[in-house]
């Protein structure tokens, strides 16, 4: 309770980011307190207080601040493939967990995990990247507990192999393993519904999504899967995509649902759309692709 005022003066600061109709009765009520009676003035922000913890504002705030109490959040660019890495944690049990690490950039995730004290439990893929190696071997070989994670249909090797629906726990926090296959056979999509975060992989991209003209890419799967698992979440749900080639960090799914200028389309355009999209294939596909397949440089690729 004697914390309440505090929170509150908080969500003053950050009420100047986005107003909205909870933060501006919180503004008047804390500015009421300093008027009048502060103990009439708590009794009557803790209703409030607790719809703001609620409400999809206050799950965008620990986003844009990258660090609450309990949650702390990073993306991290790789800025050759533009690929993000997503650093989670609990802020309390300092359990971690990074989604989509690269191989160049694994010496900068291992020191922010831990000079941040963290306990990195799972390096997770989205799925087998075609166009930069996966930093979770390397990562395995530095945080020696941390397991590597990628979806079972990916026929990729792994110590954890998630089937959809699966969960991964750290700390308070979880993230639901989705399958949405399409771009690859074995793309995953992540959901830390308490956050109201949603981890795309290549399924979803900014205003686009990812090109489906090899490693089994469907067109006609990845429209379903992403209508069906992606656009079916609430529309504030923040996407965060593995990549983005045009400078922007993250979207939501009520953005794209509506916004999005393939995805939007019916899957007979949407298929059209894809098969004349002719992109060049990625520069490193030759070797990312055996590479990922064991998740990296691993025991397997070393003895050879
Ligand atoms: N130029 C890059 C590869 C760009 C690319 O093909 N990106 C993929 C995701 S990584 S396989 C994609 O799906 N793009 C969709 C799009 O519309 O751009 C490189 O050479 O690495």
């Amino acid at each position: 309770m004697t914390t309440l005022p505090v929170c509150a003066a908080r969500l003053v600061r950050h009420s100047r980011l986005v107003i909205c109709p909870v933060t501006t009765s919180l503004t008047r009520c804390l500015h009421a307190s300093i008027k009048g009676n502060p103990a009439k003035t708590t009794r009557a922000l803790v209703p409030m207080y607790s719809k703001f913890k609620e409400s999809s504002e206050c799950r965008n705030m620990s986003f844009l601040g990258g660090q609450d109490k309990d949650f702390i959040f990073r993306q991290l660019l790789e800025y050759k493939s533009f690929t993000y890495t997503y650093l989670l944690a609990d802020a309390k049990t300092k359990e971690a967990i990074l989604i989509d690490p690269v191989l160049e950039t694994v010496d900068r995730d291992v020191k922010l995990v831990t000079d941040m004290g963290l306990n990195l439990l799972y390096g997770v893929n989205t799925h087998v990247h075609a166009d930069h190696i996966t930093g979770t071997g390397k990562i395995k070989e530095k945080i020696p507990t941390c397991k590597s994670v990628i979806s079972e249909v990916s026929t990729a090797k792994a110590d954890i192999k998630l089937k959809a629906g699966d969960k991964l726990k750290f700390g308070n926090f979880e993230i639901e393993a989705r399958a949405t296959p399409g771009h690859t056979g074995g793309c995953m999509t992540f959901v830390c519904h308490k956050k109201g975060l949603v981890f795309t992989g290549d399924a979803v991209l900014i205003r686009g999504c990812g090109r489906t003209d090899f490693q089994e890419g469907d067109a006609a799967k990845l429209y379903k899967s992403v209508h069906s698992q992606i656009f079916s979440l609430p529309d504030d749900y923040l996407v965060l995509p593995a990549h983005d080639y045009t400078g922007q960090t993250s979207s939501t799914v009520g953005e794209e649902k509506t916004l999005n200028p393939r995805l939007t389309k019916s899957l007979e355009e949407f298929q059209q759309i894809m098969k004349n999209l002719n992109l060049p294939y990625p520069k490193q596909i030759d070797k990312a692709l055996p590479a990922n397949l064991v998740c990296g440089i691993q025991e397997e690729q070393a003895a050879q």
